[in-house]
């Protein structure tokens, strides 16, 4: 993620803030604070000092390898990255076959009842999230990511197995997908044990695995169906799977686990640290959380119809690969371009880049029935991969502009979570568009409408943003000025507080 790269960087910033017992690690150290600090700062209680807990020095005492075993578990996660999304990306390949094997030409739904495996697989991912987080708490990133990975691959093999849609959704929609999602979390949180320094190249370089697979597995997966079938090209996904078990192996940690979740009898972290109520309290981020969902309904469809668009369109012998092979491509470029052009956009105008993305993505579905040629589709598909790296690399920083270190990877939790919704609605709803009209036209001119809207709705935040810190500026200054209080200047200004409306 993609946007898990920054999340790697925060999360870890977070589980510093509590740790293992001292002499487990050399990298802890104890300091005296008050026990309702829980969530401050390290170091913060000054006052009452009722007991001693340990923490977990900031990561400038901890020396991150920058290196060494750290490549292996790059590559690693670089791997997972590509497995995970890679194959949820050609989706579209599979759903061709699906539709020739499981369906029955006088289904009249049948289009929406296949697209549902693919995007339920796909939201599925999503909507683990928040729970992968804690797994990943309590039993750290190895045990959790191989047992994910375990878990995808006894699905991809139950898959290979089922001749009908219905144990697909579970094998594929929900116990293949659910062990991907275990799988993946951990890979960007274990980034964050080995680099610090230099997380921003390797996170650029763990993402591109998913752009590598989406180059090239859709052409894999069409010489495999043709040449083996579905069921053993299942299984010939499953190495991949098996080859993400051996990768989770390599994620030796080095940074403690949270406190609380190694606390004699306590097996769930406290649910403030579930929940941390503190994300909801920024404008900013709530109405970044609903926005983001709003414009994801469309998202997934491309990648769930439009090969079966293009074969309908161009005829089945067109090369339809090739543009999931763009895609993947420039979206691999976009993430390191819009990664890069982040760093020089000042704070939460960064939405700015995430309401474009939105814009050109939404625009380039509107045009996919437009396009009469197969050139035209290339060219949507390159703007579109471009415009959706764009998207995923600037999620972490954006959340990272609104609630803060110290919240950010409850902050992205949640919102991947609330991702899953749009996620697994959109597929379908355009399958059933096309089952009932005939052609996918309507579907993806309605497929451009929601990130459009979406991203009208992001445009609020820097406003909301910069009335806040207009506020929080006044406070300050009449802090400053007691005296100002006394003569009711400060009464006057308080009035006039454009917050007071929002
Ligand atoms: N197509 C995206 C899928 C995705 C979308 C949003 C995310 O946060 C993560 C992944 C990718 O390949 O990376």
């Amino acid at each position: 993620m993609t946007e898990g790269t920054n999340m790697t960087d925060n999360e870890s910033e977070t589980k510093t803030v509590a740790a293992e017992p001292a002499e487990e690690t050399p990298i802890l150290k104890v300091e005296e604070k008050h026990p309702d600090e829980d969530e401050k700062e390290n170091g913060g209680s000054k006052g009452n000092i009722q007991e001693q807990v340990p923490v977990a020095v900031d990561e400038s005492d901890f020396v991150h390898p920058e290196g060494g075993w750290g490549w292996v578990v790059m590559l690693a996660a670089m791997w997972c990255n590509g497995a995970v999304f890679g194959i949820q990306n050609a989706f579209g390949i599979l759903f061709l076959h699906l539709l020739n094997e499981f369906g029955s030409p006088d289904d009249e739904d049948l289009k929406f009842k296949t697209a549902l495996v693919g995007s339920l697989s796909m939201g599925m991912i999503f909507f683990c999230s928040p729970i992968v987080s804690v797994f990943t708490d309590i039993l750290g990133c190895r045990v959790t990511a191989v047992g994910g990975a375990a878990l995808g691959l006894v699905g991809l093999l139950a898959s290979s197995f089922v001749t009908s849609l219905g144990p697909m959704y579970f094998t594929y929609g929900i116990m293949f997908s659910v062990g991907c999602s275990f799988a993946y979390q951990p890979s960007l949180v274990i980034l964050g044990h080995y680099f610090k320094k230099r997380l921003g190249l390797v996170n650029g370089i763990v993402t591109a695995g998913s752009s590598a697979f989406t180059i090239t597995l859709p052409f894999v997966l069409s010489f495999l169906l043709k040449r083996v079938g579905l069921h053993h090209t299942m299984r010939v996904l499953g190495i991949i799977m098996f080859v993400l078990m051996i990768a989770g192996l390599t994620y030796i940690p080095l940074l403690p686990k949270p406190a609380n979740s190694n606390q004699p009898g306590r097996r769930c972290p406290p649910m403030k640290q579930v929940f941390n109520v503190n994300i909801w309290k920024s404008l900013g981020y709530r109405i970044w959380a609903f926005g983001i969902p709003a414009a994801l309904y469309g998202y997934f469809v491309p990648y769930v119809h439009l090969m079966k668009h293009v074969e309908e369109r161009f005829g089945k012998d067109s090369n339809k690969e090739v543009l999931l092979m763009c895609i993947g491509v420039t979206s691999g470029v976009g993430r390191l371009i819009f990664g890069r052009v982040a760093d020089y956009v000042q704070g939460v105008k960064k939405v700015y880049l995430q309401v474009s993305s939105f814009v050109v993505i939404g625009l380039m579905s509107m045009m996919i029935p437009l396009c009469n040629v197969f050139g035209g589709l290339i060219a949507v598909c390159l703007l579109m991969g471009l415009f959706d790296g764009c998207f995923i690399c600037i999620m972490a920083p954006i959340a990272f502009e609104l609630v803060g270190s110290q919240n950010v990877s409850q902050a992205i939790g949640f919102l991947l979570g609330m991702m899953s919704v749009p996620m697994t609605v959109g597929p379908p709803i355009a399958g059933f568009l096309r089952d009932r009209l005939g052609s996918y036209d309507v579907a993806f001119y309605l497929a451009g409408i929601p990130p459009i809207i979406g991203g009208a709705v992001l445009c609020l935040i820097p406003w909301v943003e910069a009335r806040r810190v207009q506020r929080e500026e006044k406070e300050a200054a009449m802090q400053q000025m007691p005296e100002l209080d006394t003569r009711g200047g400060a009464g006057r200004v308080k009035t006039a507080d454009p917050d007071s409306v929002i």
